[in-house]
């Protein structure tokens, strides 16, 4: 090889170690991600092929260690022996001559965090997180808030065991949800799951659902165990390490069986052959579909624990077993816009949208971009051709740009509010922002007030919700609400959403678009307008939005509890262009009912009743006057020459009200006669 070339790779390499560590450590520290795991892994993959290539590997390279420090509050605490990571394969062929004539154990790859457990005596006394792989994070009294890890067990001997901490789908919208804050919020359930886990406060640990999964019994020694198991071991033929094997006939999946037995959850696992495993993997890929615990891959391990560990290890993989990385479908497809979608604190992000393509079973469109720099490093462009697929087999993700144009302008200003936006750099991550404080987080309050209880009360559009559809540029206008269909694929896609949850959000909204106009008037949100006031409105204008919107100041405040200030919040909304436009959009995606209403409404309108005395038709006077109301009358406490009708079932009674109502000619009307006036006689029972 010429001298100049391998110089040339030796400075490629060291590029290289610089960008992996780099994103290893923002990954394992910070639990941040600052470039995809498909672009890790190409980076990783050029870095192993130069080190063949040249024959050379440099110090602290990433294909031999970690090579990070854990940065953490927690004690911590060094491994017996280092958890390694595992040799990774995407062929299926390459499975099977790894496994040979062994038979194997085929398991999901959990996507969390792992935890080595210890048990002594039966009681759970120590658990720490996997860390650098040398040294970890002391977690135990974390572990102990686990939904499900065994505070006891049956077997008082020493065990160790692995596994991985990891939060569900499920779990994960529903928690990511209740986290009021938006910058706390949680990317994806690993995302969650490592910072529910490393936790100083076990308290915020036991309300995250972190599941513990078992996948691989380290050791387990026990006084009891140890005459019986030096036989059982001489007889499998196993090195007498002080370890009972025997006791599981040197069977990894005995282990796994005799660990449920213990009251774990084991990893979900087949067992396989060389000649089963091509099926074995198709029934996994088809199951990840649905399937709620995170998963970035699978697993194979061999059965037969003494042959697996003789094979020993590299210095970063053991060699009894081997990760399956699943080959992402990839397909080749036109860039055709950069669509910007701002969110809550601001942040704008690039959205590609491509022309469709079919990837793992379901039609494609649109895959994030995460970043400003992440955009740039593929130097996209409108017209390119790209490559995306499905990062585990879930995410849609832009792979590659082949022609790279890098045409795209960044917006000067933010798409949602027209406010002048701004590129800001923090740690290795260009970003852009929105620089208008009253930008998107108005936005959001004003969708999440349309959509609550007394407005429309659209069941599952949470604000969080909301605010992610509004992010991926789903909402822009209260009239997206009702083509959410649209984005269809892109939001069963998203992370905690799914087929399930979609269709429940598409019911809610149909049932929801059949509505009155007391929560719509309420749910547009004009400053003092809440749901009393909406009512009043309403019923004053004989539920005639048109004359609503176009009333004056002076046929407002003739309408009880409107004073001039609530007039001309009213006036000024309808003013604006931007809220008419709203408005007509959102009207023109409703059905509103409001023709019964409308019939009550009028006949009491303008009329002000007191009533006195017990009611009998009614449960109480509060639901009379609930009725009174509803049809466009107030009742008050005293009667006064405004009264109109005092409701009293004891005509003859010679109380004050009664006297007063004399005295001011006021007529006297019984709960009967009240019935009769709002045509209701006949329902009386
Ligand atoms: N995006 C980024 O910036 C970035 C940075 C660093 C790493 N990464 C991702 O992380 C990967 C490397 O991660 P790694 O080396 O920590 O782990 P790995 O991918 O090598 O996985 C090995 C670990 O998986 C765990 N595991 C889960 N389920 C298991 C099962 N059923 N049986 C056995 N072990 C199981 C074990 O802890 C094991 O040590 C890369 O391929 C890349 O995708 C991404
Ligand atoms: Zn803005």
């Amino acid at each position: 090889m010429d001298q100049k070339q391998n110089e040339d790779k030796i400075l490629r390499m060291k590029e290289l170690h610089r960008e992996l560590l780099a994103a290893s450590r923002a990954y394992y520290q910070e639990s941040r991600e600052i470039m995809s795991n498909f672009e890790y892994d190409r980076l990783y993959d050029e870095l192993l092929e130069l080190e063949k290539e040249t024959g050379t590997v440099l110090a602290g390279s990433p294909t031999q260690k970690v090579g990070y420090e854990v940065l953490s509050e927690l004690p911590k605490e060094a491994h017996e022996a280092p958890m390694l990571s595992l040799d990774k394969t995407k062929e299926v062929p390459v499975l099977q001559e790894w496994l040979g004539s062994q038979k194997g154990l085929l398991s999901w790859k959990l996507d969390g965090l792992t935890i080595v457990l210890t048990y002594e005596g039966g009681e759970l006394v120590k658990a720490v997180t996997r860390g650098n792989g040398e040294i970890g994070e002391v977690i135990t009294n974390n572990a102990k808030v686990f939904s499900n890890v065994p505070l006891r067990i049956p077997y008082q001997g020493q065990l160790i065991l692995r596994g991985e901490a990891i939060i569900k789908y499920s779990d994960f919208a529903r928690i990511n949800e209740e986290i009021e804050d938006v910058d706390a919020k949680y990317k994806n359930p690993r995302n969650l799951c490592s910072g529910s886990v490393r936790q100083l406060n076990n308290e915020i640990t036991a309300k995250r659902s972190v599941n513990f999964e078992a996948f691989m019994l380290v050791r387990a020694v026990g006084p009891e165990a140890a005459a019986a198991a030096g036989d059982a071991v001489a007889e499998a033929g196993l090195p007498d390490d002080g370890t009972d094997h025997g006791r599981f006939h040197n069977s990894r999946k005995e282990q796994f069986e005799w660990l449920k037995t213990q009251g774990f959850d084991v990893v979900e696992y087949k067992e396989v052959t060389a000649a089963t495993l091509p099926d074995a993997v198709a029934e996994f890929a088809e199951a990840i579909q649905s399937y709620d615990i995170p998963s970035d891959g699978l697993v194979l391990l061999m059965d037969d624990i003494a042959y697996g560990d003789a094979l020993g290890r590299t210095a970063k993989f053991p060699r009894n077993s081997i990760a399956f990385k699943w080959a992402d479908e990839i397909r080749e497809t036109t860039l055709r816009e950069i669509e910007w979608s701002a969110s809550r604190t601001g942040l704008i992000n690039p959205v590609a949208i491509f022309d469709p393509v079919e990837l793992e079973g379901t039609t494609v469109s649109r895959a994030s971009v995460h970043n400003i720099s992440i955009m740039e490093a593929l130097e996209l462009g409108v017209g390119d051709t790209i490559t995306v697929y499905k990062a585990n087999m879930i995410i849609p993700q832009i792979a590659e740009n082949l022609t790279r144009s890098g045409n795209i302008v960044i917006p000067k200003i933010c798409p949602v509010c027209g406010g002048e936006t701004q590129i800001r750099q923090m740690n290795d991550v260009k970003s852009l922002y929105c620089t208008n404080p009253d930008c998107q987080a108005k936005k959001i309050k004003s969708f999440s007030l349309l959509v609550s209880r007394d407005a429309l009360n659209i069941d599952g559009l949470s604000e969080a919700t909301l605010e992610k559809f509004i992010a991926a540029g789903f909402i822009h206008s209260y009239a997206d609400m009702f083509h959410l269909d649209r984005h269809k694929e892109a939001i069963v896609s998203m992370e905690g959403f799914g087929e399930k949850s979609y269709e429940n959000l598409m019911a809610a909204v149909k049932k929801a678009s059949n509505t009155n106009l007391v929560r719509v008037v309420y749910g547009i949100g004009v400053a003092g307008i809440g749901l009393a006031n909406a009512k009043m409105l309403c019923r004053a204008f004989g539920y005639d939005f048109e004359r609503m919107r176009h009333a004056t100041a002076e046929e407002l405040t003739a309408v009880d509890g409107i004073g001039a200030v609530l007039a001309d919040a009213w006036i000024d909304y309808f003013a604006s262009e931007k809220n008419r436009e709203a408005v007509d959009g959102l009207l023109a995606e409703l059905t509103i009912e409001n023709e019964a209403e409308n019939t009550e409404a009028a006949i009491f309108a303008g009329m002000t009743f007191v009533i006195t005395g017990s009611v009998e038709h009614f449960a109480n006077r509060k639901e009379l006057q609930a009725a009174i109301e509803a049809r466009g009358g107030k009742a008050t406490g005293s009667v006064t020459a405004k009264t109109t009708y005092l409701i009293n079932n004891d005509v003859t009674s010679n109380s004050s009200k009664n006297k007063k109502a004399k005295e001011l000619g006021i007529p006297i009307i019984s709960e009967q006669d009240f019935l009769s006036m709002m045509g209701e006689e006949n329902n009386a029972d």
